[in-house]
């Protein structure tokens, strides 16, 4: 839903041309210089060919179709001049199709290039949020500001500002020409301008509305259809078929009015536009035949001229919105990106120090911390393991458990206390450092859309598969990847879909093992998960564990019995400590807890 307000909030923005944004966007344009004053002078050449081309030919017909003697009698057409002139005409027809072709290729390769620019640097951006940015901004937003949003800035050069600048030039071109050619008749001719402007204004504004309309509900239907497809187990579990299918009746109704709107606009303009056109050659037949015929001051040629001329002009009206529209669609894109790309969410790294070998002592000191600011999930937790030992962390859904395993690699920083490896801050090491001293097996594991092998890799491609293979084997796995359709060059659906809960955690084991941190954090799998990888799980995680500092987050006490130390969280407070016969003997928390685990084992 706020996905949807989201959306819905920034058509509202616009409402205003953002000329900032517009420069800004340009200016990236600019910065490919060989390109974009290429692209200026052709179009400046192309309005220019373009709008002599009727000057010419009105010419041709004065000076070699229609001539007249002394005595003002038709006399025989100049038919070698008229070839020749043909033969010019036909040169500078190919002329303007060059440069009409060099624009449009031009235009199109700077805008490749400002996305192609926009789009690495907003990924580089992205790529380095801290994780709180993530919990708040839903995925489907920015994969729309990645993606579709930095494409439609590349309407801006495309369908945009270039080529409205090759209209408003050869505007200022014919009417320059028309002047220099009969200023009587060129005044008359230029009263359907100020129309034109009005027309093109109310016009633009018109559509601008429909435009936004149709944008709103376009929106409207993606995300409902991609929050239907999301949930569609939900949709089928609950039959909500056929009421999820009249929601999306109900949306299409509204885009099909939308766009039937948009349609009904453009099928009066262009009626519209032939009439100010008709009216101006109504107009000039008028004014130009009773000059040509009363006074002779005008020639046919220049009448014929000025009729090319007229339509010429009102050409562009029919455009202009929509290039408008381009522009404005363009910048709203633009203005998105450029949010994001002004927003600095990156996690501060100060920390300098690099730590190299690492024993694997982890301390909390009294740490406090918030997700959201005055709203505390940690209240003051404070213990500490020895290196090598394996520390587990038990309690209630929303204790603060995987808040605390989140804190010590650092994807979140804590209000106040001190986290600490090997008695140095992790605020003063360098966040990657820090990273590759502990590897983290979540209960959710991600795996991406390739082979087994390059899930485990993670495109470090000086792990070998024989060295993969052999950890495999020596965490009890080999034998299961094995038994997938192609082994290790097995393909991972997205997110692991094709694989359970429990064989993707034994990959995740892997990957970790690999990597061989000092530190092991691992979020125990929930879910349920069958015996045969239970047995596995409880095989890989004994030797991953050993010797190594661990942190588990317990969900089945039953596995957390050889625990050096057990934390039992309530609220973000440690309400017991000590090894599991300890906290047995205490009878208070864990004791509880344990019996509640022990009696629902037993009746399941
Ligand atoms: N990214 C987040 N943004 C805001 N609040 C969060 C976020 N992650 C967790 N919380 C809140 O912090 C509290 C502690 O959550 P945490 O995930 O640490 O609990 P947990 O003990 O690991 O629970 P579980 O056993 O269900 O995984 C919960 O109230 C949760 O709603």
């Amino acid at each position: 839903m706020s996905n949807t307000q989201n959306q819905f909030s920034s058509m509202s923005e616009s409402n205003k041309f953002d000329f900032s944004g517009l420069k800004r966007v340009v200016k990236i344009g600019v910065s490919y210089r060989g390109l974009f004053f290429s692209v200026v002078i052709f179009a400046i050449l192309s309005a220019i060919v373009s709008s002599l081309r009727p000057y010419l030919v009105g010419n041709s017909i004065d000076q070699y179709i229609l001539l007249f003697d002394q005595n003002n009698n038709p006399i025989a057409p100049d038919l070698d001049g008229l070839f020749i002139f043909l033969l010019i005409l036909a040169g500078i027809l190919l002329i303007e199709v060059l440069l009409s072709f060099s624009v449009i290729y031009l235009a199109n390769k700077i805008a490749q290039r400002v996305i192609r620019y926009l789009r690495v640097r907003l990924f580089d951006h992205i790529i380095k949020f801290k994780l709180g940015y993530f919990d708040r901004t839903p995925n489907g937003v920015l994969v729309t500001r990645s993606v579709s949003d930095i494409e439609t800035i590349a309407e801006i050069f495309n369908n945009g500002i270039l080529t409205l600048m090759v209209d408003s030039l050869r505007i200022i071109f014919i009417i320059s020409i028309m002047y220099y050619m009969n200023w009587m008749v060129a005044s008359v001719v230029i009263i359907i301008l100020p129309l034109m402007v009005i027309i093109t204004n109310l016009f633009q504004k018109a559509l601008k509305k429909v435009y936004q309309a149709e944008r709103t509900v376009t929106a409207k239907l993606n995300t409902y259809v991609q929050e239907r497809l999301s949930g569609m187990t939900i949709v089928q579990l609950f039959n909500r078929e056929e009421r999820e299918f009249e929601g999306f009746k109900s949306i299409n109704k509204e885009l099909r009015t939308a766009f039937l709107k948009t349609n009904l606009y453009f099928a009066l303009l262009f009626p519209v536009v032939d009439v100010v056109s008709a009216l101006a050659i109504g107009l000039l037949l008028w004014f130009g035949g009773l000059r040509t015929a009363v006074h002779g001051d005008v020639s046919v040629g220049e009448v014929m001229a000025f009729i090319s001329y007229i339509t010429m002009l009102t050409q562009p009206m029919r455009q202009i919105a929509d290039r408008f529209n381009s522009i404005q669609r363009g910048l709203i894109g633009a203005d998105r990106v450029f949010k994001i790309l002004d927003d600095d969410q990156t996690l501060p790294n100060h920390g300098k120090e690099i730590l190299t070998d690492v024993k694997g002592k982890i301390e909390f000191e009294n740490v406090f911390f918030s997700y959201i600011p005055d709203n505390p999930v940690l209240k003051g937790i404070s213990f500490q393991t020895e290196p090598g030992q394996t520390i587990a962390i038990v309690g209630a859904t929303g204790a603060g458990k995987s808040t605390i395993i989140n804190l010590l690699s650092r994807f979140y920083d804590i209000d106040s206390g001190d986290i600490k490896i090997d008695n140095k801050s992790i605020y003063s090491l360098d966040i990657s450092n820090l990273r590759s001293h502990i590897a983290v097996v979540l209960q959710d594991v991600f795996l991406f859309n390739s082979t087994i092998y390059e899930n485990i890799i993670l495109g470090n491609e000086e792990i070998s598969l024989e060295q993969v293979q052999q950890a495999a084997k020596e965490i009890g796995i080999h034998d299961f990847i094995l038994n997938l359709p192609k082994g290790y060059h097995s393909e991972v659906s997205e997110r692991g879909a094709s694989l359970s809960v429990g064989q993707r955690q034994l990959i995740s084991f892997l990957r970790a093992y690999v990597y061989n941190p000092e530190i092991l954090v691992l979020d125990e799998a929930t879910s349920s998960i069958d015996t045969e990888s239970e047995t596995l799980i409880q095989n890989a995680t004994d030797k991953l564990t050993k010797g190594r500092t661990s942190v588990v987050i317990a969900h089945r006490l039953a596995t957390i019995q050889q625990a050096d130390q057990i934390i039992v969280m309530d609220d973000g407070k440690i309400v017991e400590k000590g090894t599991h016969q300890e906290l047995l003997d205490k009878e208070g928390y864990y004791h509880k807890l344990y019996e509640v685990q022990f009696q629902s084992n037993e009746y399941s």
